[in-house]
């Protein structure tokens, strides 16, 4: 790293801006020369586009349209987003990237940023992240400097470059060292919500990233590793390597509860993907409207994967082996289908394994061309539009409604937890008795509308459509805080990237439902994905090594095998336990955290956050909901604790650890959920309490 007195000319990255020397010697002004002449090419590609006359072009009103709309987001993308830096690094090859490598190759110099930058003449003048030249600014090492000679990185003020730091990768003199840059760039404030990571991916990190798009990935990784940053760059990766397939098959990231999804959704935006969808599992399987709720045992049972075979068999339990046979009558003739051979037909459409409705739409004209062959032999020649005729006529389509009747799903899930007889003749040597009890409702309801459904019954009936119709698959899923799920969620999840790729991000020791992940393998099944790569993140952007210690004191308890996170920041932030009378000095805690730089969060057990909020208000601290946006003015959050997964502030005042451990029904989930509140703090973190502390955490 050349920021030592071994390279003169250039400045420490956290220098002040103003250059002494005249812009031709500067490389400082050469680069800022670099940057207003990339923003100068980007305004012109933005006229360029904006002056397109399509007129002559398009021979009708649709095709304008669909050309108008093209070229307004166009437009739109080629935005120059004033505190987004256009370029955030440099590589100079020392051959060109592809060229013939013989003796004298001239080397070339690209710029790295968010977004393609080109000049008048077509030549790059910035280059996205994710092309293939790129990767090296991310992955080459002094082992490995994949033909680089010069890696540079900026450092910015607002919208300036103001710094700047280098590393020559093939200069065996000089030691490799971890970058200033990238220091202050972890150990930044945190105010608003979520941001890329694109100027300071790490090689293990990159290498999920790029990682391609026909294999699943799923990441194990503790608190503040990056899972989520990489989940979401990876399917930025994605959309930039496979735009056209993606375009059209669909990308979706599903995160668990809308304040996250809140917290993280400007982060695709910022690197100029507007189309991914975002979504909660609970969204996708809302078929019903979701107004009750399970206790821990009952939504245990029905996340079973079990449940799924139980559903299979109570649906096939519709199919009715025909007895009487199928007479057509046309004109003068009656065509006779005996049973057996209609028993034929059902057995080799259960065989098939086809989904329940494509067989029932196939049923009418399988009778059908059995008719027709009897016709052949005597001795006519229908064509098939007399098997269409056929297949319409009353009486297959009786035999259809007999032999393989349409199933409702809501009303096939409504019967199982409804009918006692019905649930035990399917769950028979499935579910145990006690089980079966678990699931049935106290009281049955009547109709799918009135039903209580809860969440875990909501994913019982996504299971049952997609027996009935294939869910629709998508091109890549990014699975955040996967570890919460059950398996019958983890298989809606599969379902709806049965065809495409999924990227599983997750931590075992933040599992805090009763049917948390014990083990990815299992998961990965479940979700259709058996051959899906595991990776390991143990570097921790996040935590300061005193917090998370004191943190990884649980793991024992809690995930025993897993590895404590390594903290790889160097501001070792403050870390204070203390005695707490009631909710004013907790409010005390919040007030004095206010008045250092950046975000404060303020977590407690969910039961608690009632007395909390009120004791804020008393003393007129005005405080956000989990996932609102942070201002300079409102900076302090108060999170219950059910929804801090996933997000981050810079201060954090956790108030009564042993009341988060007892909000949850057993101690390790109790625990867990401690885990996860003890692991949000960027800088600092106060621990006040009343009651005893946990003994775990002695
Ligand atoms: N390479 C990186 N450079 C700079 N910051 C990073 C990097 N990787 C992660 N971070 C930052 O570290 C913080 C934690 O990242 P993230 O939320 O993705 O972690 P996580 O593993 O999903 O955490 P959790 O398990 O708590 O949900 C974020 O502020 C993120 O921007």
């Amino acid at each position: 790293m050349s920021t030592q007195p071994t390279q003169p000319t250039q400045p420490a990255p956290s220098a002040p801006s103003a250059p002494s020397a005249s812009p031709d010697d500067d490389p400082l002004s050469r680069e800022r020369a670099h940057l207003a002449a990339s923003r100068a090419a980007l305004r012109a590609m933005r006229a360029d586009a904006e002056s397109l006359d399509i007129r002559d072009v398009t021979a009708n009103w649709v095709n304008a349209q669909v050309l108008e709309r093209q070229i307004e987001e166009r437009v739109k993308a080629l935005a120059d987003l004033g505190d987004t830096p256009l370029f955030f690094g440099r590589l100079d090859y020392q051959r060109a990237p592809g060229a013939d490598r013989a003796e004298g190759a001239e080397g070339e110099r690209f710029y790295i940023g968010r977004r393609h930058v080109h000049d008048a003449d077509g030549d790059p003048m910035v280059i996205d992240w994710r092309a293939p030249v790129s990767q090296p600014f991310y992955r080459a090492s002094k082992k490995d400097p994949m033909d680089i000679g010069l890696r540079r990185r900026f450092g910015y003020t607002g919208g300036d470059l103001t710094a700047y730091e280098d590393e020559h990768l093939s200069d065996p003199a000089e030691a490799a060292s971890a970058g200033r840059l990238l220091q202050q760039e972890i150990e930044r404030p945190r105010v608003g919500p979520m941001r890329d990571i694109v100027a300071t991916i790490q090689p293990e990190q990159d290498e999920i990233v790029r990682s391609g798009l026909s294999g699943t990935v799923c990441v194990q990784g503790g608190p503040g590793t990056g899972k989520t940053a990489v989940g979401l760059h990876r399917v930025a990766y994605l959309l930039y390597a496979h735009r056209e397939r993606l375009a059209r098959t669909g990308t979706l990231v599903i995160g668990p509860n809308r304040s996250f999804l809140h917290y993280i959704e400007q982060v695709l935006p910022a690197l100029g993907e507007l189309a991914v969808a975002q979504a909660t599992v609970d969204d996708l399987v809302a078929h019903v409207e979701v107004r009750g709720s399970d206790d821990a045992r009952a939504a245990a049972v029905k996340g079973d994967a079990r449940m799924a075979e139980v559903l299979r068999r109570a649906l096939y339990a519709h199919v009715t082996p025909p007895t009487e046979p199928v007479v057509v009558v046309r004109g003068s003739r009656r065509w006779r289908v005996p049973a057996y051979e209609l028993q034929e037909i059902v057995r080799e459409l259960l065989e098939r394994g086809i989904r329940y409705d494509a067989a029932r739409e196939a049923l009418p004209q399988r009778i059908a061309h059995a008719v027709l062959v009897q016709m052949e032999r005597a001795g006519e020649a229908p064509d098939d539009r007399v098997q269409n005729a056929v297949a319409r006529t009353g009486a297959v389509k009786a035999a259809v409604k007999e032999i393989w009747p349409a199933v409702d799903p809501a009303r096939l899930v409504l019967r199982l937890l409804a009918d006692p007889d019905f649930l035990a003749t399917h769950a028979e040597g499935v579910l145990t008795d006690e089980e079966q009890k678990a699931i049935l409702w106290a009281r049955p309801a009547r109709s799918v509308k009135s039903a209580p459904w809860s969440p875990a019954d909501a994913v019982l009936i996504d299971e049952a459509t997609d027996l009935i119709e294939r869910t629709h698959s998508l091109g890549h899923v990014v699975l955040d805080e996967a570890q919460d799920l059950s398996p019958m969620q983890y298989r809606a999840v599969g379902r709806r990237c049965s065809t495409g790729s999924a990227t599983v991000l997750g931590d075992l020791a933040q599992g805090t439902t009763p049917w948390a992940t014990r083990d990815w393998r299992e998961a990965l099944a479940h979700l259709g994905k058996g051959d899906a790569v595991i990776e390991e993140l143990t570097a921790g952007f996040r935590v300061p090594t005193d917090v998370i210690a004191y943190a990884s004191r649980l793991l024992p308890h809690i995930a025993p095998g897993l590895a404590p996170v390594r903290s790889i920041r160097e501001n070792p932030g403050f870390f204070e336990i203390r005695d707490a009378a009631g909710a004013a000095d907790v409010v005390g805690a919040c007030r004095e955290l206010l008045g250092r730089e950046g975000s404060v969060g303020l977590i407690a057990a969910d039961a608690r956050v009632p007395e909390l909020a009120r004791a804020l208000a008393e003393a007129g601290i005005a405080h956000l909901g989990p996932g609102e946006e942070t201002s300079r003015d409102t900076r302090l959050t108060l999170v219950p604790a059910s929804l801090a997964k996933g997000l981050e502030y810079d201060y954090v005042v956790l108030d009564e650890p042993q009341a988060v451990v007892d909000g949850e029904p057993d101690e390790r989930t109790g625990l867990r959920r401690l885990y996860v509140a003890l692991t949000r703090a960027v800088s600092g973190l106060v621990v006040t309490h009343a009651a005893p502390l946990p003994p775990q955490l002695a």
